[in-house]
């Protein structure tokens, strides 16, 4: 379980994540969401130690990352795929890690396996494509069994089977009783993964709810949308009996008001035809632009017009909804940079990693 508890984080003056309190709990996965810059980074390098909040805090199964006796085998964290050491094998690189904390060799084979890795972990990270660094960061963070995830956008970069699969595998682990905190931009994924949201905007909490009560809070008033060659006759119909009807074209019209069986039981017993009847679905996309439209912080200075007309001004910030509690073939390599790791996630290392893979006279793989 995962709780953060007035979590606030001032870098200067802007504020990054602001009185943030949610929980995450086993057993299904939780999608992290909001725009660009809401904090949603900032607040999961604070639960694992990367960053140290100003006020507030959070806890892992109650008790702080730095406190953790063995956090690889409590947490695991997946932040930035591209943090590794690019001169080092796939393989290696969970060796060191799994060889610094005691975890024997047969669990890399594992985890090399899950994440499909086993025809390039003994070639050179640095010649991983985007998907595949991020399943060897995949393998990483399960690579002490952990019994809590922390993943940061780990969609990214993989390709519709690679999302599929990781889709599977989330659900999976968190079948299994494990939490599971994931952010993500892909919203129409997040609808098909995810069963709980934590939703943010500007660092402050929007939504805290499953993903079914998210969509249904923005979806409002139920809107039926109706074909007929009768459509004249049914509209009226359908107004004496209290729908607002809005005529989309020569035979066909939007009703709100009535439910979608109301309309179509109205038109049976009025002997009307009916050739199209059903209602428009809420996107957990709709719904989040809906929600954080007063959030977003880099919004275009002028919206690109949809199919559907321009778009209309932002509305206001909406108040917070806490309405609940509730193996793919790998892509090309690409060219990337060896980035440094940042702080503590890597303190616990030994001081030279080569030395672990030296002493034991591995990682030739
Ligand atoms: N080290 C830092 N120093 C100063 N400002 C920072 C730092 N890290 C993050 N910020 C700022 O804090 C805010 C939140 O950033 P954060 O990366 O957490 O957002 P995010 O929700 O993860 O964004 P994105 O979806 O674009 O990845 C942003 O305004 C960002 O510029």
């Amino acid at each position: 379980m995962i709780e953060a508890y007035g979590l606030t984080k001032l870098f200067g003056r802007r504020v990054a994540v602001d009185d943030l309190t949610f929980t995450v709990r086993p057993g299904v996965v939780t999608g992290f969401l909001g725009p660009n810059g809401a904090g949603k980074s900032t607040t999961m390098r604070m639960a694992v130690g990367l960053d140290h909040p100003t006020m507030g805090g959070v806890t892992i199964n109650g008790v702080v990352y730095e406190d953790l006796p063995a956090p690889i085998c409590e947490v695991g964290v997946l932040l930035e795929a591209r943090a590794i050491h690019t001169g080092r094998t796939g393989y290696q690189h969970l060796l060191v890690a799994a060889r610094s904390h005691g975890i024997p060799r047969r669990r890399v084979d594992e985890v090399i396996g899950l994440v499909g890795l086993d025809r390039v972990a003994g070639q050179r990270a640095g010649t991983y494509s985007l998907g595949m660094a991020q399943r060897l960061g995949l393998a990483a963070a399960l690579l002490g069994d952990p019994g809590v995830l922390i993943l940061d956008e780990p969609v990214n970069g993989l390709d519709p089977a690679g999302i599929r699969w990781i889709r599977d595998l989330l659900r999976a682990l968190a079948a299994e009783g494990r939490t599971v905190f994931v952010s993500s931009h892909l919203l129409s994924e997040m609808a098909l993964t995810a069963g709980h949201l934590v939703v943010i905007g500007r660092g402050r909490l929007i939504a805290d709810t499953s993903v079914d009560e998210f969509v249904r809070a923005a979806a409002g008033e139920e809107v039926v949308r109706v074909r007929s060659p009768r459509a004249h006759e049914l509209a009226d119909l359908l107004r004496g009996q209290g729908g607002r009807v809005t005529v989309t074209g020569t035979d066909t019209f939007d009703v709100s008001g009535l439910t979608c069986a109301q309309v179509g039981d109205a038109a049976c017993a009025a002997g009307l035809a009916v050739h199209g009847l059903g209602g428009q679905a809420t996107s957990l996309e709709d719904a989040f632009v809906g929600l954080t439209r007063g959030a977003v912080e880099f919004a275009p200075d002028r919206p690109v017009a949809s199919p559907g007309g321009p778009a209309g001004p932002a509305p206001p910030a909406p108040a917070p909804a806490r309405t609940g509690q509730p193996a793919v073939p790998p892509a090309a390599p690409d060219d990337s940079a060896w980035r440094p790791p940042d702080g503590a996630g890597w303190a616990r290392m030994p001081a030279s990693a080569d030395d672990v893979l030296d002493s034991h006279g591995e990682g030739q793989r």
